[in-house]
């Protein structure tokens, strides 16, 4: 199973001062050469954390399979088709949240999303949905064209430990779902060390991406300890 380590709030904290430093792309090399299996970076349309040279510097400079988390806006698809990277993961965006707040409404979206999955998919990207673990969005995502669908992990994540079981749950059987329809599963949003062994335990799931938890914690243990602690952490499930 791959983890793929979003560098998003490297730049929150660069942007912080308006400076150079700390400078995503060596970030990426860092958690690169950490044993990390990606990198997932999310170009807001605010530019709130990421910037439009990060993402420019990482697809040119870092060997790395990179995963751009991106609204289905006519802006992202053309600077996704420029850039061409070896994923793209379609999730919803709004300006005034703090963090993504939930899945893409699949069947809700208008023609535009199908759209977005067709050029993406037609310039060889490989396109997954960030998506709730409920069987009639993925069935919608699997019909638009996906390759893969992201399962948001953030209310599993977020959630006080006795009541995680149920919402566990669901996202294993929307793993299930999404496995027997010839998806491919990954999963994120809000992982820590205490809640990547459930997700990392489910066997159709294919990457995790984690950003801000694994930032943070880099303050007190340094960004290599950190990657190697969740690879370990990964392996004790999958071996
Ligand atoms: C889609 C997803 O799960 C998130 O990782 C999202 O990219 C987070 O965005 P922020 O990094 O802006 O919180
Ligand atoms: N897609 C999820 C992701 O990239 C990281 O989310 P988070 O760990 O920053 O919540």
């Amino acid at each position: 199973m791959r983890l793929s380590v979003n560098i998003d709030h490297v730049a929150t904290l660069r942007n912080a001062r308006g400076g150079q430093f700390p400078d995503p792309v060596e970030a990426a090399h860092t958690v690169m050469r950490a044993g990390a299996d990606g990198i997932t970076m999310h170009l807001r349309e605010d530019r709130r954390h990421i910037r439009d040279r990060d993402l420019d510097r990482v697809a040119a400079e870092v060997p790395a399979r990179l995963n751009f988390e991106m609204a289905a806006t006519e802006e992202m698809v053309g600077i996704a088709l420029r850039l061409r990277p070896p994923a793209c993961c379609l999730v919803p965006e709004k300006r005034q949240e703090l963090t993504t707040e939930g899945g893409l409404d699949v069947l809700g979206a208008g023609p535009y999303l199908g759209e977005a999955v067709r050029r993406l998919a037609g310039a060889g990207i490989e396109v997954s949905i960030f998506i709730e673990p409920d069987a009639r969005q993925i069935e919608a995502a699997a019909r638009l064209g996906a390759q893969a669908i992201e399962l948001h992990t953030g209310t599993f994540a977020d959630a006080a430990p006795a009541d995680r079981p149920p919402i566990l749950a669901r996202l294993r059987a929307g793993a299930v779902t999404a496995a027997s329809l010839g998806l491919q599963v990954h999963a994120g949003h809000g992982l820590a060390y205490e809640t990547v062994g459930a997700i990392a335990a489910m066997p159709q799931v294919s990457e995790v991406s984690i950003g801000h938890f694994l930032i943070s914690q880099s303050v007190f243990e340094g960004l290599p300890a950190v990657v190697r602690r969740f690879k370990a952490l990964i392996a004790a499930e999958r071996g």
